[in-house]
């Protein structure tokens, strides 16, 4: 099982300044459980790894299948919690270089309908051209415009390029089950579809088809992937004890941390394959509990890559932050630091040693300097990269997340403040039923 570390932060904040939530933590788990606080009509994902039957997950296995018979590449359409979990997890699972294989064994994944750049689109749309590919077209509202604008291409192209009855098979949809544009066109067009339920937002929806099938369709376990959430919901029950329940302890922590002026936070890795992991953990946190003036800003690092750009700042910056790591305890494959006669880079006193070992004492050194240069620091250890481990990590992160925006205060489960770019970016571009914004926000330019 994952555990948590939380020693380190103690130099900043007292231990029993922790065990102190305990009430709190209990309410806010009763309220969860209960549904009783605030956005509870967006608790879907609460019970969801133990609630997954084996027909719904030998559906979306069969359907990962006829895409992975037909497709030397698939594109997961879609933005925020409608792509990053399905990418947090196929690449913290992938061979880092699978993509540049010549031999494969799944089709390429490659994610659209996240930014509107043109180059982006016309350089994927060039690429597609003589690929069999499949599109996974994926909103929960069905209406967000830039997985929309991406869709319409690649519909398009998918289309010219295969055939009607082949695009048919190998365009999917995930959505609502009654409302938005991709409904429409899915039913209308007779696509495979799945439903994104009600009761489950973008960001928490990695564990319905938004995430599951993508994942099956890059060749990973999700059968796996939903037990070590289903063991780790068990674990993290609200029955469980404060202080042997990881989420509430990590929720605890980090909110009295915040307290006490670490608005930070910084999830830190030493592995580059959980980079997509801190990019769904930075919206979970963020959309979760950046409103009405409050929350902690969640940032993250790849170490030790950026302890070369950040590193400095970390050490020696403002102290208004804290890190949490995620620690891997074992490694996939050996390779050991080869000896040079010469030893002109004067490396031979790593020689013989696993190129793990030094990333760890890195790791290990990192932590002391940074506790030192007075920034709390937690850790996640996770014992390897494989599906049951990080299906546990992402509902620790769910639990916790819903915990800790009660502590807050704030309703963990709604994004209004998304809105206002929207608002002003439909304004500028004149759509129709924005006439009154479009003259006012012209007025202000
Ligand atoms: O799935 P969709 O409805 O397309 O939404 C995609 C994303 O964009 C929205 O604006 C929200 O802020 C996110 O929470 C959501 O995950």
């Amino acid at each position: 099982m994952i555990s948590l570390n939380i020693e380190k932060t103690f130099g900043f904040i007292s231990k029993a300044s922790v065990a102190a939530y305990e009430a709190q933590v209990k309410a806010a788990q009763e309220a969860l459980e209960n549904g009783t606080g605030k956005g509870n009509d967006f608790l879907g994902w609460l019970h969801l790894p133990s609630s997954i039957s084996q027909e719904h997950l030998a559906d979306l296995k069969a359907t990962a299948q006829v895409l992975r018979d037909n497709c030397e590449v698939v594109i997961v359409a879609g933005i925020g919690g409608s792509y990053l979990g399905a990418r947090a997890v196929i690449e913290a699972l992938s061979n880092s270089f699978t993509w540049l294989q010549e031999k494969k064994t799944a089709p390429v994944m490659i994610y659209a309908g996240h930014n509107i750049s043109e180059d982006y689109l016309y350089e994927l749309t060039e690429f597609l051209k003589d690929k069999k590919f499949g599109v996974i077209n994926i909103s929960k509202s069905g209406t967000t415009t830039e997985t929309a604008l991406a869709f319409r291409l690649l519909k398009k192209q998918c289309e010219d390029q295969r055939g009607k009855e082949m695009a048919k098979k190998v365009i999917v949809a995930i959505t609502d089950a009654k409302k938005g544009a991709a409904r429409i066109t899915a039913d209308k067009e007779g696509y495979k579809s799945f439903i994104i339920p009600d009761n489950v937002g973008g960001r928490f929806s990695v564990l319905t088809p938004v995430g599951l099938l993508p994942i099956a369709i890059a060749g990973f376990d999700i059968e796996k992937l939903v037990a070590g959430a289903a063991d780790m919901e068990k674990a993290c029950g609200v029955n469980v004890p404060f202080a042997e329940n990881l989420a509430a302890q990590y929720a605890a922590t980090r909110n009295e941390l915040y307290k006490n002026g670490k608005k930070i936070e910084i999830l830190v890795n030493f592995c580059p394959k959980l980079h997509y992991v801190s990019e769904w953990w930075k919206q979970l946190y963020g959309e979760s509990e950046g409103k009405e003036n409050k929350g902690i800003f969640p940032a993250a690092v790849d170490f030790s890559t950026d302890l070369h750009s950040m590193g400095q700042w970390i050490q020696e910056g403002e102290r208004t932050i804290f890190e949490t790591v995620i620690s891997v305890e074992n490694v996939d494959h050996k390779l050991e630091v080869p000896s040079d006669e010469a030893n002109l880079d004067g490396l031979n006193f790593l020689a013989g040693k696993r190129v793990d070992e030094v990333n760890k004492m890195a790791e290990l050194g990192t932590q002391l300097a940074h506790v030192d240069g007075g920034v709390p620091n937690m850790r996640i250890i996770i014992e390897k990269l494989d599906e049951y481990n990080i299906g546990q990590l992402l509902y620790f992160f769910e639990i916790g997340c819903g915990i800790s925006g009660y502590l807050l205060g704030v309703n963990p489960f709604n994004q209004p403040g998304v809105e206002a770019y929207k608002k002003n970016m439909f304004a500028l571009l004149n759509k129709p039923g924005y006439e009154e914004e479009s003259k006012a926000i012209q007025a202000r330019l």
